[in-house]
């Protein structure tokens, strides 16, 4: 069975997980008990030309660049995608998230919705998921709450989270971040049903099914 060979390393790839949703929704809270509670999920830090907020860490929240030097990157190739966002520039670096994914490891990226739609053209089979407030009001207090924005930012998140919303249909999984335990638990569960269903596809069993044929 030759095609076990093909599916064997099809298998062994990792797997891709875009997070997406409206800025104050959760995705930074979520992540980050992600990356302590499922260490086996590899986080892609992105690259961003906006400043640090307090508490930030240079290449743990994200890799700080000036205009310049992300422009440089775009121009390298060194962008798997980027985007901008409220005047600022946000992207992926492109190596890293290849060596992982090559190397078996799932990884995440936590992006805004053009940036996720360009992945899911580079990796239609990756998992994407939307992450959502309760509510529209909920959203806002949670922005207001975190008080790292303007009155005037945080409008300009508000309006960008509602035409975001509107391309939830090209995700694969809408999960509400009502509670984060219970949003970590729903984004792993997520993960390991599409973990189950590669297997089905690709059983790593070419063994005995050699000794079958
Ligand atoms: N396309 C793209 N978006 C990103 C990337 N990194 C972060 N973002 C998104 O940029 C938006 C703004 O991020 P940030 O300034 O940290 O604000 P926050 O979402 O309010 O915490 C969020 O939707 C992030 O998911 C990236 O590498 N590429
Ligand atoms: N499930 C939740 N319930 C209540 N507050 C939350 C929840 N998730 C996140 N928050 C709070 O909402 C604010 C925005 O969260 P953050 O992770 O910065 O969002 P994002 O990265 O999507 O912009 C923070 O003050 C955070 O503590």
């Amino acid at each position: 069975m030759t095609s076990n060979k093909v599916a064997a390393g099809v298998r062994t790839k990792g797997i891709l997980v875009v997070i997406s949703g409206p800025s104050g929704v959760g995705k930074g809270t979520v992540c980050s008990m992600l990356r302590q509670t499922a260490p086996e999920l590899v986080y892609s830090v992105s690259a961003t030309t906006r400043s640090p907020r307090a508490g930030e860490t240079e290449g743990v929240n994200y890799f700080f660049k000036t205009r310049e030097q992300f422009q440089q990157l775009i121009d390298n190739e060194e962008m798997l995608e980027w985007a901008e966002y409220v005047g600022n520039f946000y992207g992926t670096p492109r190596k890293f998230v290849e060596e992982t994914l090559e190397s078996g490891k799932d990884v995440i990226l936590e992006i805004e919705v053009q940036g996720a739609l360009k992945v899911k053209q580079k990796f239609p089979e990756g998992i994407f998921i939307f992450l959502m407030p309760p509510s529209l009001s909920e959203l806002q207090k949670r922005l207001v709450t975190r008080g790292t924005d303007s009155e005037e930012l945080i409008k300009s998140r508000l309006s960008v989270a509602r035409d975001e919303i509107k391309l939830l249909e090209h995700y694969n999984y809408a999960v509400v971040n009502d509670r984060v335990e219970s949003a970590c638990d729903k984004i792993r569960a997520i993960i390991t049903a599409e973990h189950c269903r590669r297997e089905r596809l690709f059983p790593n069993i070419s063994d005995w099914i050699a000794e079958v044929n």
